[in-house]
Order: structure tokens, then sequence, then C-alpha cells
């Protein structure tokens, strides 16, 4: 709703009030709409200041209202009708205006914003387009090129930099109602003739057919299939070339488009399903509203290769001292050398600052007696890994929490080294650890809520999407990998090429396919994991070649890296390269022998392939996992999942991450489909439907947000 009240004499307050962000619900806007009619019709009010309660103009459309019937006034005319006003009409702008919230504002004659406050229109972010007006008020107010950047990437800005953009009036650090009013009263009775922005032209650009084919080509480079970023800049084609009216028309036109699409579904999903891992809780019954974080002011990295380097930068960023340690002299000098500039790096980028002395280097584990946290990020091996952990319980106090950045041993083990296993927790970082966004906080049987709390609350300091999983191999993530992985090396054995999985990955918007990913990350390091499981044995022969455990396995990665081929750093892998350490992935006429004599010596017949099948392999197989994942209680829901899949494994985000692709797919078919491939490979179990997924298509395969009630954690790893 909005309320309505008279301040200073002659000015009409309308305070939108719908909280946490005041989102235009229909409440919200038949308030407005009330609200300005007594404006108007009331003789003593000269002018109209618009702002929200709790320091927050407006958060934009209500996204929940999108999935339902829409009631209430429509936002466009309401627009309409404050900018026709014949009273002048403010926008005080604190918090955030964001999406519908600054196209509220673009439809008021004036805006004055709190210095603090952001800005923006994220529709795109959304699947969709701001279609309030935005794409035609915003390029006519600050022109073509500066509106295409916003819209296209729906970035957030400063009040700062919206008033370099002419899209503010007045930034100030004061009581920004009260400056309004102020205002508001100054210009009571001025011509509103030039402040009406649907009557301004947009300024004239010399070339605008190569603006916008430039524009689109960026964008479609960009969006990895997503269409709302093309929309937008269509739209704002109209802007610059349509009358306002006609403009207007073609908004809508391309919103309708938009509007009930799967990829404006999935990426509505996703902007809840990120809020919602924040709500963590796990079998135990340890919740995110009821575990009480440890303060973390100063903590200490153990092992400063990649990973250590990463992580200890994002400490530093996230303002933390930290103690980074590495008992390698070499190494030592090298991170002490890498660190400072990856920092340097990173504030150029973000425009910040960083303190030089927040980070001191120490070749002993006894350095860090004084630290209230711990991330052990040593070489990926049990033994030192346990040695590690025993020391840290002698050197550090009683209540540090002693954290691992391992990807896929055993965080109970570990904890089991300590005399406090309750302050162990897994921190998998993923790499660049500084850049990505994602963090799984892997919770032990014996892990303190507070221990799960105070890691989760770590991760969001450090700016990290945290999402809490249990303790079993690969956790959530690199256990659903694993599987896409051998779907992945089946289907060469079987007669697919590299490119021609990549090429149906990547076009479904994965950034990088199976193989180009592999050669990035390196083939040696599955290689190193599976000759620790003792997987990777190629002196077998015969139908046990391709045998392990009496299921289906395929050699052929062992057989690469046999052949020195670990991918981008020794210059060959799945791909060719023109140097060790070279980006641009070539076919290889090499490979492509390799991969004929490999079948012919194992009598394997090639088949044409297909994407679809490429898909619903690779695809299928990891969402079946993710079922199982679910069952066994690893993840608390399927955003979680999602959420991983999305900032950690460069799942499409238009796709909503692969829980959701399989309700959008329908269970029905993604079983229909298992059953099929299992029949057809009856010695690849990992293909059979997973038991939640057979309950739910029993259950009438109910939507995604539905799916909690049906999950029973029958099999809880606590
Ligand atoms: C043939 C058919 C034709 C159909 C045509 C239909 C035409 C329909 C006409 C539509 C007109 C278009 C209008 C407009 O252009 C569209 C929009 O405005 S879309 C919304 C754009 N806004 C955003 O994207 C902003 C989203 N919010 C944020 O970025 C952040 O929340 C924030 C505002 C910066 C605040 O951040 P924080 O303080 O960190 O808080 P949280 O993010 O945790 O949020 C708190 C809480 O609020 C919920 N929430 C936030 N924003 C919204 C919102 N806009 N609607 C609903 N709910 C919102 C958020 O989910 C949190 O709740 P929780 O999930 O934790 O329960």
């Amino acid at each position: 709703m909005a309320q309505y009240r008279r301040v200073s004499g002659s000015v009409g307050l309308i305070t939108l009030q719908n909280p946490p962000v005041n989102a235009l619900s229909a409440s919200v806007r038949q308030g407005i709409v009330d609200s300005v009619k007594r404006a108007l019709g009331d003789q003593k009010v000269k002018s109209v200041v618009i702002c929200g309660q709790n320091g927050v103009f407006c958060g934009g459309a209500d996204i929940r209202e999108f999935g339902r019937q829409m009631s209430g006034p429509p936002l466009v005319p309401m627009i309409h009708d404050i900018e026709a006003a014949n009273k002048p009409v403010v926008a005080a702008i604190e918090g955030s205006a964001l999406g519908g919230g600054l196209e509220l504002a673009l439809g008021c004659h004036y805006r004055i914003s709190h210095s603090k406050a952001k800005l923006g229109l994220p529709e795109v972010t959304l699947g969709l387009l701001p279609a309030a007006g935005g794409t035609q008020r915003l390029p006519r107010l600050i022109g073509v090129p500066a509106a295409l950047n916003l819209i296209t990437t729906g970035r957030h800005v400063t009040a700062a930099e919206a008033l370099q953009l002419g899209i503010l009036d007045h930034v100030t650090e004061h009581n920004t109602v009260d400056v309004a009013v102020k205002f508001a009263l100054s210009v009571t009775g001025e011509s509103l003739d030039g402040r009406r922005i649907s009557s301004f032209s947009c300024a004239p650009l010399s070339d605008l057919d190569s603006l916008f084919e430039e524009a689109m080509l960026k964008v479609r480079g960009a969006a990895r299939g997503a269409i709302a970023p093309v929309a937008c800049v269509q739209a704002v084609r109209a802007a610059a070339t349509l009358p306002y009216a006609q403009g207007m028309e073609r908004e809508k036109e391309l919103m309708a488009t938009l509007f009930h699409s799967g990829q404006a579904r999935a990426l509505q999903y996703f902007f809840f399903a990120q809020r919602a891992v924040g709500r963590w809780s796990t079998p135990s019954g340890a919740r995110w509203d009821t575990s009480q974080p440890r303060p973390v002011r100063k903590a200490a990295v153990i092992g400063l290769g990649t990973m250590g380097r990463g992580i200890t930068v994002a400490l530093a960023q996230a303002g933390l001292s930290v103690v980074a340690v590495e008992t390698h002299a070499k190494q030592l000098m090298e991170a002490k050398k890498a660190v400072p500039s990856m920092l340097k790096r990173g504030a150029v980028r973000g425009g910040t600052t960083i303190e030089p002395d927040s980070i001191t280097y120490s070749e002993t584990v006894q350095a860090v007696a004084d630290v209230d946290l711990v991330i052990e990020a040593v070489f990926e091996d049990m033994a030192l890994k346990e040695k590690v952990f025993q020391q840290l319980s002698i050197v550090c106090k009683p209540d540090t929490l002693l954290c691992t950045n391992t990807s896929s041993l055993d965080v109970d083990h570990l904890a089991s080294q300590t005399r406090h296993p309750e302050l162990v927790v897994g921190m998998h970082f993923f790499a660049p650890a500084h850049v990505m966004k994602l963090l799984e906080v892997v919770y032990g049987r014996r892990s303190s809520p507070a221990a799960v709390a105070t890691a989760m609350q770590l991760g969001k300091k450090m700016g990290k999407v945290s999402v809490a999983v249990g303790n079993c191999r690969g956790f959530a993530g690199n256990r659903m990998l694993k599987r896409y992985l051998e779907q992945a090396f089946f289907l060469l054995e079987e007669g697919a090429t590299p490119e021609l999985v990549d090429r149906a990955l990547e076009e479904f918007g994965f950034p990088m396919g199976v193989f180009r990913m592999s050669d990035l990350s390196g083939l040696d390091v599955g290689w190193r994991v599976r000759k620790a499981d003792g997987l990777a044995d190629t002196s077998l022969t015969g139908t046990s070649a391709r045998v392990r455990q009496g299921c289906r396995y395929s050699p052929l990665g062992d057989l690469l890296c046999e052949h020195g081929r670990f991918g981008q750093k020794t210059g060959r892998g799945w791909y060719q390269y023109d140097k060790p350490g070279g980006r641009v992935a070539k076919s290889d006429p090499w490979l492509h022998n390799f991969l004929d004599e490999y079948r012919a010596r194992h009598g394997l017949v090639p088949r044409c392939i297909d994407q679809q099948e490429v898909l619903e392999r690779c695809l299928f197989v990891l969402i079946n996992e993710g079922f199982q994942i679910l069952e066994e209680g690893i993840a608390a829901g399927p955003e979680d999942i999602d959420a991983i899949y999305v900032f950690g494994y460069g799942w499409p985000r238009h796709r909503g991450g692969p829980m959701f692709y399989a309700d959008m797919v329908g269970l029905e078919r993604v079983v229909e489909r298992l059953e099929r491939y299992h029949q057809a490979h009856p010695n690849v179990p990992y293909l059979q439907p997973s038991g939640l997924l057979r309950r739910l298509v029993a259950n009438g395969s109910p939507p995604i947000h539905k799916w909690r009630n049906v999950i029973k954690n029958r099999n809880s790893q606590l």
C-alpha cells in the first residue's frame, strides 16, 4: 500500500509501504494511484514527493506477482498519469530504485537521491525488459549508448554515476525526503514542459545502424542463448527510431514475448533460489535462524598454491587480517609476490583499497596460534591433510574453527584428527577462489551448528554464494560432475567426438563444453584421483579394460594422460593448442585417430550420435545424481543444487539450474529417457532413475517449490 499525507503546508507526500523493498504489488500500485489522485485534486497541494518507507525507495515490480493472475492498476498508465500531472512530482530516492522503481522515478518530473542509493533496470536478469516505459524514457534522458549499457546488463549504478549520467537532478548526504520536500516547495508553479521525459527526443547519433549492430553482436556473444538481452536492444532501438507512443507499443510487444517464456520463469526462479540457499538447514536440525555464527576477525590459510593464494586474497578483500602459511620456501616466496599483485588487480577492478599489511606470511604453522579460523588448502592428499589437522589442533586456540578446502576428501575423517571435531567443516572454494562466487560449506557428522553458521557467514562476507552441503565423496557439485564426465567419455567410445559433445553443451548455454573445460582445468587432476582410487589401470586388457567393480568404465582420460596430454598446460589434451599454455582449442587429427584405434581395439562400432542424445545422456545423469543427493539429505533443497551449478559449474542461469531444468523438461520425461538409456547401458547403474525422482513422478510431478514436501531424508548422512 501507500501512505498519503500533506507536509510543509503544500506538499503531498506519498510513501510506498511494502516491506522489505516496497515492491510495486497490486496494493502498492492502487495506493499510488489513489494518493496521486488525492494530491492532484487537493487545491492546498502544490507539489508532490514520492518516497519509500524504511529507507528504500522501491525494488521494482513485485516479482512474485508475475507467476500469478495479475490484478490491480497497471504500471504503465499509472506512471503516465504521474508524468502528465500539472503539479511537480519529485522522487525521493533512498536505498534502491530498481526496475519498476526506477521507471516510476523516471515518470516523476525530478529525481533527488541519497548518495548511498543504487539505481538500475535489472529486468534483463529476470528474463524481462523494463516494460513500464524504462526502455523508452531512459534513452531519451541519458542517450542511447548509456541506456543500452544499463538496460542490457541490468547493472546497478551508484547515485554519483546516476548523477553524472543525467538520471538524477540532485544527490544529497542528508535526509533525502526532507531535501526533496524543500525542493518540491522551491519548484512549485514552475513550468513542467521540459520535465516530461516522454516528450524528449533521443540525442541524435551519426551511425545508429552500426551502433545497434555492434550492440546486438555484443549481447548475442555474451548471452549464451538468453533472449532478454536481445529484446532489450530491440526495445532501445525503438526508442531511438520511433515516436514515444510507438516505442511504447514496441516495448509492450517485446515484453509479451518474454513474459511467459521459460527463460523468464527460470531466471525468476533463480532470483529466489539464490536467496533461499542462505536459509540453510542440516538433517540434524541445525538452521540458519537458530545457529549463532562466531565472529571471525583474523583467519589463516595453510598452503599457498593456486587455491591458497586465491583464498588469501578473498579473505583480505573481505577485510580480514590473514596469516598465510606455506612451509616450502620457494612456494612462499612466489606467493609473496603473487598475492599482492592479485590484490592490486582486484582493487583496480573493484575500485577498492586494501590495507597492504592485512596479510602476514609465515613458513611455520605456529604462526596461526591466535587466529579465529583456519582454512587448510594444502595438496589434495589425505596423509598430508591429516598431519596438518593434527598440528592445527595442537597449535590453535581451543575454539578456533578448522576448515578444509578439500574438493573430495572425507571431512569427518579430518575432523577425527583433531581435539574438537565439532569445530571442523569443509569450505570448498572453486578456482580461482578470489573470483568464483560459489562456496560449498561442508558439514560433517559432528560439525556444530555454530561452526556451519560461521563458515556460511564468512562466505557471505567474502562475497560468495555459500551453500551448505553434507559430507560425501565429491560433496554435491563434484559428485554430480563425475557422472556427467563419465557419460561424455562413454559417448566418445560410442562414436562421438569432443567437438560434437562440446558443441551440444555450448549451444545449451555452458560457457565451455566438457572437453574444453577438462583441457582448461587439467586432465591430470582427475587422473591423480582415479589412480588413488585404484581405477586408472591401463594394463588391463579385453573386456576388463572397460569395467571397474562390475560397472562400465572408460579409460580414455587415463590413456590421454599416459601420452602426456594434460590439456592446455601441455599444449595437448582433447584438443591441440599452439603451445603449452595456449588457450585456443583446435581439432586434433591425432586425437581422432587415437579414438578410431581405441574403438577398433575394443570392438566398439561407432554410431551416429546426435545433440539430443549428448544433452540427455550428460545432463539427465547429472540431474539424476542431484535427486540422489536430495534423497540422501546431502543438499537440503533443489535450490541448493541449482545455485551450486550456476555459480560453480557454468550452468546457464537462464535455464535455472539442473533441478529446475528437470522440472521444465518434465520429471516423467526425465525418468522415461533415463530408463531407456539404462536399458541400452545396463552396466551404468547411475542411469537408473533415483528413488526420489520416481517418488516425485508417482506424486504427480509436483512443481519444484513443492519437492521439499516429498523429500524425506531417510538416508541422512548425519
Ligand atoms: C501476453 C502477456 C503480456 C504480459 C505483459 C505483462 C506486462 C506486465 C507489466 C510489467 C511491467 C514491468 C515492470 C518492470 O519493468 C518490471 C520489474 O520491475 S521486475 C523487478 C526489477 N527489480 C529487481 O530486479 C530488483 C530485485 N531486488 C533486488 O535486487 C534486491 O532485493 C534489492 C532491492 C537490491 C535489496 O537487496 P537486499 O537488501 O540484499 O535484500 P534481498 O535481495 O535479500 O531481498 C529481501 C527480500 O525481498 C524480496 N524481493 C526483493 N525484490 C523483490 C521484488 N522486486 N519483488 C518481490 N520480492 C522481492 C527478496 O526475494 C527477499 O525475500 P526472500 O526471497 O528472502 O523471501
